[in-house]
């Protein structure tokens, strides 16, 4: 689409699911009672003006666990990501219709601001994308300052250190915060865009082929990170590559297109082992094993 379009990393044929990645029963740090942010979409249709990008999806992301979603180029992966922070609306015309509950909120209901829907379902992208002149300090600290809360230095000290920490990074760049963003390697810097996001503490962390752009070291760490994550955020990766989904998801979502100019459909979704497996629809067996896409 017109967002960034996938390299030359292509899925392959046999995948094996990586089993330590299969969902916990139950999210792993949810304490009882606490509200689980958990998504529950259903019926939702993307429009870009006229034309319907993505028809029909339901379905229901697990709290506190990774959901990869798949499928050929074009079939709507990442503009279905991105309504669910309303973040395709920044295309002039683009609209849906139905329903992203977040923590039983309509995301889409009247009145709600898509600026505070940002700040609680955060996003990285598939190129890093920090501030090129902002230090890395105040790369951490952009999404807050954005928040408009006025910070104590103590305070941002503290979310500085624990988000870079929660990256992985701190060690790499600890010394050399007054630098620019831009002075990291592509890995460092995807995982300062990380650190950014998860920053504003959000319920949600989309993730739009965050590796694409990065070699397989790079790519390993942020994995290993998002693996870590998961812990505390409910993520969502969009990734053309599947034996990334098999690695890191408990969940796969399966996205197919009939043709040109026909909508992106949900096909299935469902435990990542069972989608690499034994599917439920040949359309999804014949994806995985690599006879078309
Ligand atoms: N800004 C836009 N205006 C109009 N149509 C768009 C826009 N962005 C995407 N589309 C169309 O929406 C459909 C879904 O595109 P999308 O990029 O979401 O698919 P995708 O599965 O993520 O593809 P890829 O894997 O190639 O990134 C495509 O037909 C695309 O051309």
């Amino acid at each position: 689409m017109s967002i960034d379009r996938p390299t030359t990393e292509r899925h392959q044929v046999s995948v094996e699911p990586n089993t330590t990645a299969a969902a916990p029963a139950a999210a792993p740090n949810a304490a009882a009672g606490a509200v689980d942010h958990r998504i529950e979409v259903s019926d939702l249709n993307i429009f870009y003006g006229d034309f319907r990008a993505v028809a029909d999806v339901s379905m229901e992301i697990e709290a506190r666990s990774i959901t990869a979603l798949i499928g050929p180029s074009g079939c709507g992966k990442s503009t279905f990501l991105r309504s669910l922070n309303r973040m395709h609306e920044v295309i002039d015309g683009a609209y849906v219709q139905g329903h992203v509950m977040l923590n039983g909120e309509d995301l889409y209901g009247p009145g709600v601001d898509p600026v505070a829907v940002r700040r609680k379902v955060g996003m990285v992208f598939q190129r890093p994308n920090p501030f090129p002149t902002m230090s890395i300090y105040d790369n951490v600290i952009a999404g807050m300052k954005l928040n408009s809360k006025r910070l104590r230095k103590g305070e941002t000290d503290e979310v500085v250190e624990r988000s870079l920490r929660g990256a992985n990074l701190w060690e790499e760049v600890k010394d050399r915060l007054d630098k620019p963003g831009s002075g990291l390697s592509g890995g460092q810097q995807q995982r300062l865009c990380i650190a950014r996001a998860t920053a504003v503490e959000p319920d949600v962390l989309l993730m739009d082929e965050p590796c694409s752009a990065l070699d397989p070291i790079s790519t390993l760490a942020i994995e290993q990170l998002m693996l870590e994550l998961r812990e505390r955020f409910t993520i969502v990766i969009v990734t053309h590559n599947m034996q990334q989904a098999a690695r890191v998801s408990e969940r796969t979502g399966f996205f197919n297109i009939e043709g040109t100019g026909k909508p992106g459909r949900l096909v299935e979704i469902d435990d990542t082992s069972k989608i690499f497996s034994n599917p439920s629809q040949q359309a999804t067996q014949d994806y995985v094993t690599g006879r078309f896409g």
